[in-house]
């Protein structure tokens, strides 16, 4: 079977050997296994640290967390998300396990949804639907954040993908970032924008930058690996690692995790999505391997 499904997974099949593993709370993707057109043998692709509870008590740390409708911490600018807590609701509800949309030998896909809950109303006044769509092939993964307005007004959100890669930290490059604007959010001092002089931006040190106005194109690259991050409608890119300086004060980061990963972040999280009554948004992130 190329899609299973248990009660609280889904796992998807690749007739090639990949498969992706996400739980429907926040429907968060806890796994990537894939070779890669340089190196065929089957490995893990993303980070998920050893302390991250799995039982839906809290937030993942690590995989792909998705932040809807608000990105960062409060206190949120926006007045709709004031009582929020940090990225929003979509990565701690349950999401719906909707259907297989592929499955023809080359291709897995499926959806999942979420509508308001009791839950989200308290803290959530806004209608919404939202989609997410999972696509499999031999060496990527397509995520698809569908965001649907049924009400009249304007809906306002950020929306973000909170990829934790599978990376050596030490080495990792980021590119191509150079001129962009961003705000460093581990300088207290200063919050306003600096701009990234690096031909290739590394995150050797404890690193939480939020980037404006980017590529939309990314490679990320490693002695013996690699991934290119396309995108399409997230306009922006959040580059987070805490290094040794952060990592101990995270509660469910296991010790050293920080070495192990990169968190490349591509969303629409400086200003707002705007969007109409009556019409849909897709953000779309793409990871292939090298
Ligand atoms: O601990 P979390 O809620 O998962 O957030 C982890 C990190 O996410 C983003 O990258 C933010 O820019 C960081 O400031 C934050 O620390």
């Amino acid at each position: 079977m190329p899609v299973e499904q248990t009660n609280n997974r889904v796992i998807l099949k690749h007739p090639k050997g990949p498969t992706v593993e996400l739980l429907l709370y926040g429907s968060h993707i806890l796994s990537w296994k894939s070779g890669s057109p340089t190196s065929p043998e089957i490995s893990e692709r993303l980070f998920v640290s050893a302390k991250a509870p799995l039982d839906g008590s809290a937030p993942v740390r690590g995989g792909i967390p998705i932040a809807f409708p608000a990105f960062a911490a409060p206190p949120h600018a926006h007045p709709e998300h004031s009582k929020l807590g940090i990225h929003g609701f979509a990565r701690s509800e349950v999401w719906t396990f909707d259907k297989v949309l592929q499955d023809d030998g080359s291709v897995v896909s499926i959806r999942l949804t979420l509508s308001p809950t009791p839950k989200i109303r308290e803290v959530y006044t806004r209608e919404f639907q939202l989609a997410f769509v999972i696509t499999l092939e031999e060496f990527q993964l397509t995520n698809d954040l569908h965001v649907t307005n049924p009400a009249s007004e304007t809906l306002e959100f950020h929306a973000l993908y909170h990829t934790y890669i599978r990376s050596p930290s030490k080495d990792v490059l980021i590119t191509p970032l150079k001129g962009k604007k961003y705000i460093d959010k581990t300088d207290k001092e200063f919050q306003g924008l600096k701009t990234e002089m690096r031909d290739a931006v590394d995150v050797k040190r404890w690193t939480d930058s939020v980037y404006e106005d980017t590529p939309g194109e990314y490679e990320v690259k490693w002695p013996g690996g690699g991934v290119s991050i396309r995108t399409r409608n997230l306009k922006d890119l959040v580059m987070w690692n805490p290094q040794a300086e952060f990592g101990p004060k995270i509660v469910d980061l296991e010790e050293g995790g920080w070495e192990k990963y990169v968190c490349v972040e591509p969303g629409y999280v400086r200003g707002y999505v705007q969007l109409e009554g009556g019409k849909a948004w897709v953000g779309t992130q793409t990871l292939i391997l090298h």
